[in-house]
């Protein structure tokens, strides 16, 4: 199947910052979760992905089109910056009424359903809402379009916590309603591990793999030894805890080292999503 998302070669610069060069493919009808380090560059790319930010070099090519030649695809694509600019002095209504007349597909039902579930008071200025009401009525204004692809930059970073379950269903829902493409940048580990199935993991301007979201659940194996661990460091070894406890990503090699060594151990288990996240992040 052909990518939705395909970057080669891309790099930008801003000041010291450095955001790659690194490809990433991105396949359609799945939620890919980017996840990174505070000022990693998420943000960047997906401006970069709606052609917002020029790359100082390197291609994007979304729903095969290039998207500096051909802005076609912008109709198939919806995006939700951290910060939305020019909605403040607008109230609900009336957002409502500009943005579901640039799109044709506009579904009222929708809107309005979201509005209930999400509780969201239309009268009110979006420049008086608070943070997370913000990001509700944002998303729907969004999900109406019947956008192919939506690009979601942090969506719940301020909302409450019964809010963030409800938006997983309601995009667990519209992702199985067809053959939609869902690219979320979180720090919400709920979030990922719901809904990810697939993540892209930046590191300090780098990309350092994009993996399936069960790989990645079994890309580290945790042991415990019978005794102390030796001082030297052991095939894979990531991180210990304590005496006893190391964590490695070459499970092998590591069991054919303690056998070699006649060191025993009397337990091993894939670490938590998180834990494999954060230990990528170090
Ligand atoms: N407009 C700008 N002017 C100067 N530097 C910028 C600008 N936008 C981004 N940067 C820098 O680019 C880097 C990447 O920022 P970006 O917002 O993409 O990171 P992020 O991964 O989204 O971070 P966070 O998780 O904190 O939201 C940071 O060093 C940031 O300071």
């Amino acid at each position: 199947m052909k990518p939705v998302i395909d970057v080669s070669n891309l790099y930008k610069t801003i000041d010291d910052f450095e955001l790659g060069p690194f490809n990433l493919s991105i396949e359609p009808g799945l939620v890919t979760a980017i996840v990174g380090n505070n000022g990693a560059g998420k943000s960047t790319l997906l401006k970069m992905l709606m052609n917002l930010v020029k790359p100082n070099q390197g291609d994007i090519r979304l729903l095969e089109r290039n998207i500096s030649e051909d802005e076609s695809w912008k109709q198939h694509v919806a995006y939700l910056p951290q910060r939305l600019l020019g909605y403040d002095p607008f109230n609900g209504h009336q957002l409502k009424e500009i943005i579901s007349n640039l799109y044709p597909n506009w579904d009222e039902s929708r809107f309005n359903k979201m509005v209930d579930m999400f509780n969201v008071n239309l009268s009110k200025k979006y420049g008086k809402m608070s943070q997370g009401m913000q990001q509700k009525l944002a998303l729907a204004l969004m999900l109406p379009r019947n956008p192919d692809i939506m690009i979601l930059d942090e969506p719940t970073s301020h909302m409450d916590i019964p809010s963030k379950y409800l938006l997983m269903d309601i995009l667990v829902e519209w992702m199985e309603e067809g053959h939609r493409t869902l690219i979320l940048a979180s720090h919400q580990t709920e979030e990922i591990r719901k809904l990810a199935d697939t993540i892209a993991i930046i590191r300090d301007g780098d990309i350092i793999g994009h993996y399936e979201k069960d790989e990645l659940s079994r890309y580290f194996t945790q042991y415990w030894l019978a005794d102390s661990l030796p001082h030297k460091t052991l095939p894979g070894e990531v991180k210990r805890k304590g005496e006893r406890i190391v964590i490695t990503n070459q499970e092998r090699e590591l069991e054919a080292y303690l056998k070699r060594h006649q060191l025993k151990w009397s337990q091993k288990e894939h670490i938590d999503l998180n834990d494999a996240i954060s230990l990528m992040l170090i």
